[in-house]
């Protein structure tokens, strides 16, 4: 007989295995076990009961990495009610959006960033506001432990939750464009959370630091996957480097994750104080993801700061993670290279690389095609938007997602992605790989950090242009950057250009805007590929 897969059974299995055991630190250091932290949720579910909150509604959650980011996710869900986390780097006008997109019946919100929901509350369809530390914002909000004290720590009454109900709503990151509402059930966080674990071996003695943001993808998953092993949760509000490395140490970490910006940032950190970074123990892996990491930044962190680096890829639509690096037997053959922007479809999913008419591009490891995809980790949809959800099941491959992210394929099956197709370089009529170009940059002993456009070209129609961030008292000159880059990429992917700017625009989960940063060159301008 089918058990229906909930994201519920996670928590579930901790009370029963791992009561006694600690599951949370807080961003303050206290101390919940897995018992303790049961409670907290069931107080969660009990107190949004009381707000008249119910199975399908949806309540909207604006926190860093905490404790009760964790409780909130849990007690939302075993309502049957639709989790809604929110990147707490966007706007008010976005969070118009988004709210009244969702329909959130509740906000909960940390005070660090409530006032920008305070800003547009009038105008959003919620009717109840929680904050963190209520006292300390703006405008009329319960406060959230007054909210919990006043709510029972028994179990409440769980509905008939079905895996195909939604589970939460996740807004991609704007990156691109607009944000869109994935929609997640609880099969696909509950199945995702099982590849995960299955591929990064999470097990009942991990610890896993909380520098990667919660609401990105419910964590990529570990939000599940480290609870459902047991494992303790460590929060660190938002990443610093400072505070990673310390907590790494006081709490025997052993697993975190973040994009590669988080991994230069680290380096940068450790540049300055190698003493920061202690080899204890056991190993401590960490997995990147979110966009592609520079040869240079793994060699560093395995080799300098000692640390294992996992290179996972995906997208919030596919709940994230669809590839993995994590495959020794092949790294053992081929050379550690094979990890940086290769990797092998997870377990139970399949990626295909397939050209413009849908068919599988050979598996030559040289001819470009788009990433699709099919697994039970899938979204379901996007809300309120099927013209968008059927473009991006049915573009070329009717069944899978398309991921808009260009790869190419080798005879093992090894994905190597080239770009995303809007930042793909169309130079004098070759395909140029911005990371491909950004990888041989990062290698300079000068460059702290790089991002590779097109800028537009009488001659080329796209020029390779390389926006360079110098390292810290390096100052290199745009024909060193060049010379450099001559010497180890073919002549039509050198940059024309090489421009110096203080820092590169970032999203909240790390990624480099590259749409904006092309902006300011194609103002007036139509792009030969792409929208922007
Ligand atoms: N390991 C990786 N290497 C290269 N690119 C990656 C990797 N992992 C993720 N990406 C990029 O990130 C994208 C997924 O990011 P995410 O779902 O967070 O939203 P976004 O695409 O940044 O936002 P938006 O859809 O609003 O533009 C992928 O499509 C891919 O382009």
């Amino acid at each position: 007989m089918n058990v229906e897969m909930r994201t519920t059974d996670f928590l579930d299995r901790a009370v029963d295995c791992y009561s006694d055991v600690v599951g949370v630190v807080a961003h303050d250091g206290t101390e919940y076990t897995y018992a303790e932290f049961a409670e907290q949720v069931n107080r969660v579910s009990n107190a949004l009961s009381g707000m008249g909150v119910g199975q399908g509604d949806r309540v909207a959650l604006l926190a860093p990495n905490t404790h009760y980011f964790l409780e909130t996710m849990y007690g939302v869900n075993q309502l049957g009610a639709v989790f809604v986390p929110m990147n707490y780097l966007l706007t008010p006008s976005d969070f118009e959006y988004i709210l009244d997109d969702c329909e959130a019946r509740v906000v909960i919100a940390d005070y660090d960033y409530a006032e920008k929901v305070e800003a547009v509350r009038e105008s959003v369809p919620a009717e109840g506001f929680v904050g963190y530390r209520a006292d300390d914002i703006d405008g009329e909000w319960t406060d959230y432990e007054d909210w919990l004290a006043g709510a029972s720590a028994d179990a409440p009454d769980r509905p008939e939750i079905a895996e195909d109900d939604d589970a939460s709503i996740n807004y991609t990151s704007g990156t691109t464009g607009d944000p869109k509402g994935v929609v997640r059930t609880h099969r696909t966080e509950h199945w995702h959370a099982l590849v995960l674990n299955q591929h990064m071996e999470v097990a009942d003695d991990d610890t896993y630091l909380w520098t990667l943001p919660m609401f990105h993808c419910n964590g990529w998953g570990h939000t599940y996957a480290i609870t459902g092993m047991g494992g303790t949760h460590v929060c660190q509000r938002t990443f610093d480097p400072e505070g990673t490395l310390r907590r790494v140490r006081e709490h025997d970490v052993s697993y975190l994750s973040g994009a590669p910006t988080v991994l230069n940032r680290l380096i940068a950190y450790y540049d300055d104080h190698p003493d920061a970074v202690t080899t204890g123990e056991r190993e401590v892996r960490i997995s990147t993801a979110g966009s592609a990491p520079a040869t240079a930044t793994l060699s560093t962190v395995e080799e300098e700061i000692g640390w294992r680096v996992i290179h996972l890829y995906g997208l919030t639509e596919t709940a994230p993670m669809i590839t993995t690096s994590h495959s020794p037997r092949r790294l053992a053959q081929r050379g550690r290279d094979l990890k940086v922007n290769q990797g092998s479809e997870m377990i139970a999913t399949d990626v295909r690389v397939v050209d413009d008419d849908g068919r599988d591009v050979p598996r030559d490891g040289a001819t470009i095609g788009e990433i699709v995809v099919r697994g039970n980790q899938v979204m379901d949809r996007y809300l309120n938007k099927p013209d968008a959800t059927h473009e991006a099941f049915n573009a070329k491959l009717p069944g899978y997602f398309h991921t808009g992210d260009l790869a190419t394929i080798d005879e093992d099956g090894m994905v190597a992605i080239q770009d995303r197709s809007k930042d793909i370089i169309i130079s004098g009529g070759e395909n140029v790989s911005s990371i491909g170009v950004e990888d041989v940059l990062y290698d300079h002993p000068d460059v702290a950090k790089a991002a590779v456009i097109p800028t537009p070209s009488d001659e080329w129609g796209e020029a390779v242009t390389a926006l360079v961030v110098a390292k810290s008292g390096a100052s290199p000159s745009a024909e060193a950057i060049r010379e450099f880059a001559g010497e180890h990429l073919a002549r039509y992917q050198v940059p024309k250009r090489v421009e110096f700017v203080d820092d590169l625009p970032e999203t909240a989960t790390g990624k480099v805007q590259k749409y904006q940063l092309r902006q300011e060159y194609w103002e007036g301008e139509e792009r030969l590929v792409g929208q922007g």
